[in-house]
């Protein structure tokens, strides 16, 4: 009798078995209904053999095999196998995750099918210049597999690099998947990815849509009736019968990586996922992470560059450093900067004030007894929010109305402390009375539909200042922004984290990135009490590669990645000292002795110890050596599977982690 090997989604290591008497090899990659406990569940079928390591005669029947889709194919579970074993994940949960919802429920909804968007006017796509044609020339979708790094300054023309890659992918009769950090924040590439290739079938996946969209998406994909593939992480582990081309825009944005559940980066998946298929993989960003480039500089990625701003009356905007050591700041914000946004006000050109920091401040406090507003849950503040008058923590949700006076002393007299975008909303709006000004966070632009409306008011003229946090940094092109004033910077100058300066870069260059992209010279003033840092100078010279040599000469010096790797351990539990005592019995588990090469550190309480109340420990394991630490993780998963634990304590691993 054949045996059924099926994929559940359960966080077990192993594959359950199941007889079917009518099964056949065909039946690999189905869908099938299986008993499970006292209920049913809905599986993936991953092999079909005639043994079990079970007795035959014990094992259950499986139910109905579905054949409403074509069977999933085998290099989609090889790119499952490969994520499972690389980060810890149970295999069944990694198939399972890869499928929208719709195709994991035992007892589907009917589905209608959607209507056709319609489409904008197709735009004659502008001559490449030198520097793009070299690029374009470069990546050879018949060549088999090539990771190529396009690392070229911001406005220089990389999103028209990837349309003409993708064309060259579609006349070839292959399917591209782009992947993009943030699907909301990126409505512009989305319509011009429609806009060039009008009758190709581009579908978007991303967890914001609908249920019945995804499938319905999910399965024009999976068909292979939709060329093109713009999605989110999650997108990278769609099955596409004729792949030949994977791009991942703005490869450095920490949005590619996975938080929860099973964690991932999708940049490092499209990377495998290409070497798998024999396909080119073009990783894109005007500050590649450091992991990518170092890999460009060691020859494993090939090195596209783009000096040059595409537009040929658009350059790079001039970087200035305010030094605020010697200025009086109103409202944190300084009399040059207030200057040049008068003179853009006067000249009809837009600003944008970047302050990193949503809410109106990032705390209240009491002046006569020390008290400040605490979240109950996080070892976090609770920010203060004027606009619907609330206090909230942003990172639990917890939400508490102003109090009146200070609950600890009754001091009637408690204050803001610091400022965020509302604050300096409120400030600009009572300096420049007459000026239209437009905050864009996180808390005034919620959904897609909002942010469109933004980018449309920004586009047509209607906003002359813009303030706002990163969600403004990322990926616009705004003609008529010259300037770009920077606040808040110093704060993460010094911070503990050693990625810190990485994404600071990152950030500052993005942002400074938004001025002068078209004919109208841009200008980029940075308030800061250090002028004099190596960091700054890098900024002001646009020297992305001199600040990148700079920071992978002090890895390599503190062996940190990309020059050593790295796996977490990490605990949650109502007490510390439960996480801590579960991570040091893991950290005196016998198998670490037989892995010489890898090195455990101890136990520590996280940067933010607590959250949502829960208190959180983690433990790093560290290696020299990729294969060692590859070689050992599940061999120190399963003897941790093994440990006593208390039963509110949840833990996980996270390998190549970049939060600490
Ligand atoms: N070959 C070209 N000739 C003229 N203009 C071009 C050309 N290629 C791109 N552009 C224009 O240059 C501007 C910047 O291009 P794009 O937004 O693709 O840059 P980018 O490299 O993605 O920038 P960023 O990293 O800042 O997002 C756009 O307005 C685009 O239409
Ligand atoms: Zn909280």
């Amino acid at each position: 009798m054949p045996v059924l090997r099926v994929a559940l989604d359960l966080p077990l290591h192993r594959l359950f078995d199941y007889v079917a008497e009518s099964a056949t090899p065909a039946d690999v990659g189905r869908r099938v209904r299986v008993p499970f406990g006292r209920g049913e569940k809905l599986g993936v079928i991953v092999d079909v053999a005639d043994a079990s390591d079970w007795p035959v005669d014990q094992l259950k029947a499986a139910g109905e095999i579905l054949d409403d889709l074509p069977p999933l194919p085998r290099d989609f579970f090889g790119l499952c196998e490969f994520a499972s074993t690389y980060y810890q994940a149970a295999f069944g949960e990694v198939v399972m995750q890869a499928l929208p919802a719709g195709l994991k429920r035992l007892d589907p909804p009917d589905r209608r099918n959607g209507r056709a968007a319609k489409l904008p006017a197709a735009l004659p796509p502008p001559e490449l210049t030198g520097e793009q044609a070299v690029a374009v020339a470069a990546v050879d979708p018949a060549a088999g597999f090539a990771a190529h790094l396009l690392h070229g300054v911001t406005g220089s023309g990389k999103t028209e690099v990837y349309l003409r890659l993708i064309a060259k992918t579609l006349a070839a009769g292959r399917q591209v998947l782009l992947l993009v950090p943030e699907i909301n924040l990126t409505p512009q590439l989305e319509g011009r990815v429609r806009a060039r290739f009008p009758d190709c079938g581009v579908v978007s996946l991303h967890s914001e849509l609908a249920e019945a969209a995804r499938e319905r998406n999910w399965r024009a994909a999976f068909s292979g009736e939709a060329s093109i593939v713009l999605g989110t992480r999650l997108a990278i582990f769609t099955p596409l019968p004729r792949l030949g081309l994977i791009v991942v825009d703005e490869e450095h944005d920490a949005s590619f990586k996975q938080q929860d559940g099973m964690r991932y980066s999708a940049r490092d998946v499209a990377v495998f996922r290409a070497n798998q298929l024999k396909i080119p993989v073009v990783l894109g960003s005007a500050t590649p992470s450091l992991e990518s480039w170092a890999n460009a500089q060691t020859k494993r990625y090939r090195m596209l560059t783009l000096r040059e701003r595409a537009n040929p009356e658009a350059t790079l905007p001039t970087v200035k450093l305010l030094d605020t050591r010697r200025m009086v700041l109103t409202e944190g914000v300084s009399a040059p900067l207030v200057a040049a946004i008068q003179a853009r006000l006067e000249r009809g050109e837009q600003s944008l004030v970047f302050l990193n920091r949503r809410g109106y401040a990032p705390v209240l406090a009491c002046p006569a007894c020390g008290w400040v507003s605490r979240c109950k849950r996080c070892a976090a503040n609770l920010v203060l929010h004027l606009a619907d008058r609330r206090l909230r923590c942003h990172h639990c949700g917890f939400e508490h109305h102003i109090p009146k006076a200070c609950p600890t002393c009754g001091n009637q007299d408690i204050h803001p402390f610091g400022r965020g975008t509302q604050r300096l909303e409120t400030w600009l709006h009572e300096q420049f009375p007459e000026a239209r000004i437009l905050r864009v966070d996180r808390d005034s632009v919620k959904s897609r539909k909002q942010w469109e409306a933004v980018l449309e008011r920004i586009h047509g003229g209607e906003a002359d200042i813009l303030v706002g946090t990163q969600m403004l940094a990322k990926g616009h092109d705004f003609p008529k922004l010259t300037l770009v004033g920077v606040l808040g910077a110093d704060s993460a100058l010094f911070a503990a984290d050693w990625r810190a300066p990485e994404r600071l870069f990152a950030q500052l260059m993005q942002v400074a990135g938004r001025a002068g992209r078209a004919e109208l010279k841009g200008e980029v003033l940075i308030q800061t009490q250090y002028p004099d840092h190596p960091l700054f100078a890098s900024l002001v010279a646009h020297d992305y590669p001199g600040f990148a040599a700079g920071q992978l000469q002090e890895r390599e010096q503190a062996g940190f990645p990309p020059y050593a790797f790295q796996a977490m351990l990490r605990a949650e539990a109502p007490e510390m000292a439960d996480a801590i005592v579960f991570l040091k019995a893991a950290a005196a588990l016998p198998v670490i002795g037989e892995h010489d090469s890898v090195l455990i550190y101890d136990p520590v309480p996280m940067k933010m110890a607590r959250l949502a109340n829960l208190e959180r420990g983690q433990l790093l394991a560290e290696s020299h050596s990729r294969p060692a630490l590859q070689a050992f993780l599940p061999r120190w998963r399963e003897a941790i599977e093994s440990l006593k634990a208390p039963s509110r304590l949840r833990w996980h691993i996270e390998v190549d982690p970049l939060e600490f």
